[in-house]
């Protein structure tokens, strides 16, 4: 699904050839700083390398549409984007951006229980708690048509039993509805259970020098 070619960016990670597939689980690891972030942002286009390609179902990144593009790939990111308004407003809002069916309120509670959110569609967004916001972020994400899913450590403000319930539901939603997810994290143990596939980042990070971080 991605094919990345002689990537460079700046310093911070430079790939001669990686793969990603589709319909699979691929999780990226490795150390603060490494570039997991950068490589979440280089494929979801919102920077693009020095040298180098990346395709995305064969066609080369760069010469995509980007309007098509967020289409196809939707991102959360480490700190999730919340809207004033209310938890439905918030869950509606992507679908109705990209001209998509906006889902009924029973929809919409069930995936924030899936998710392990029991808050009312009327809650003010604003006041969720900062792990709230985190699982609000991922509802709105499952809801839209995408393909792929990039989900940049979509656990880091949960703990630890309610991140693995959560990343286990959102994994049996890509699994249950054959999504592409790519996801970085932090916990070894639970990117081994769910992983297909994983990519250590060290291997591509130039910043990363044997030990630790280089300034
Ligand atoms: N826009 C930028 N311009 C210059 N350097 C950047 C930019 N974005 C990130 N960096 C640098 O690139 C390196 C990798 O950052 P990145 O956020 O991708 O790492 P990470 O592996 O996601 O880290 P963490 O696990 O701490 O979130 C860091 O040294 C960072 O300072």
């Amino acid at each position: 699904m991605f094919h990345i070619e002689n990537v460079k960016v700046n310093g911070i990670i430079e790939i001669d050839h990686l793969s990603i597939e589709a319909n699979k689980v691929t999780c990226i690891i490795g150390k603060s700083g490494s570039g997991k972030s950068t490589f979440l942002r280089l494929v979801n286009h919102l920077i693009s390398p020095n040298e180098g390609n990346i395709y995305f179902k064969g066609k080369n990144l760069s010469e995509m549409d980007p309007v098509q593009l967020r289409r196809y790939i939707t991102m959360v990111p480490q700190t999730p984007v919340i809207f004033d308004g209310t938890v439905r407003d918030n869950l509606q809002i992507g679908q109705k951006l990209s001209g998509q069916r906006v889902s009924t309120d029973e929809e919409l509670d069930r995936c924030l229980h899936q998710l392990d959110l029991h808050k009312t569609l009327a809650a003010q967004a604003g006041e969720l708690s900062g792990g709230e916001k985190q699982r609000l972020a991922l509802a709105r994400a499952m809801l839209l048509d995408a393909e792929v899913f990039l989900l940049d450590e979509p656990s880091s403000a949960l703990d630890h039993t309610t991140a693995s319930k959560v990343i286990h539901a959102f994994v049996d939603f890509i699994k249950a509805t054959n999504k592409t997810l790519i996801m970085i994290t932090h916990d070894l143990a639970l990117a081994q259970e769910l992983a297909d596939t994983m990519i250590d980042m060290n291997r591509f990070s130039k910043s990363v020098v044997a030990g630790g971080v280089s300034k």
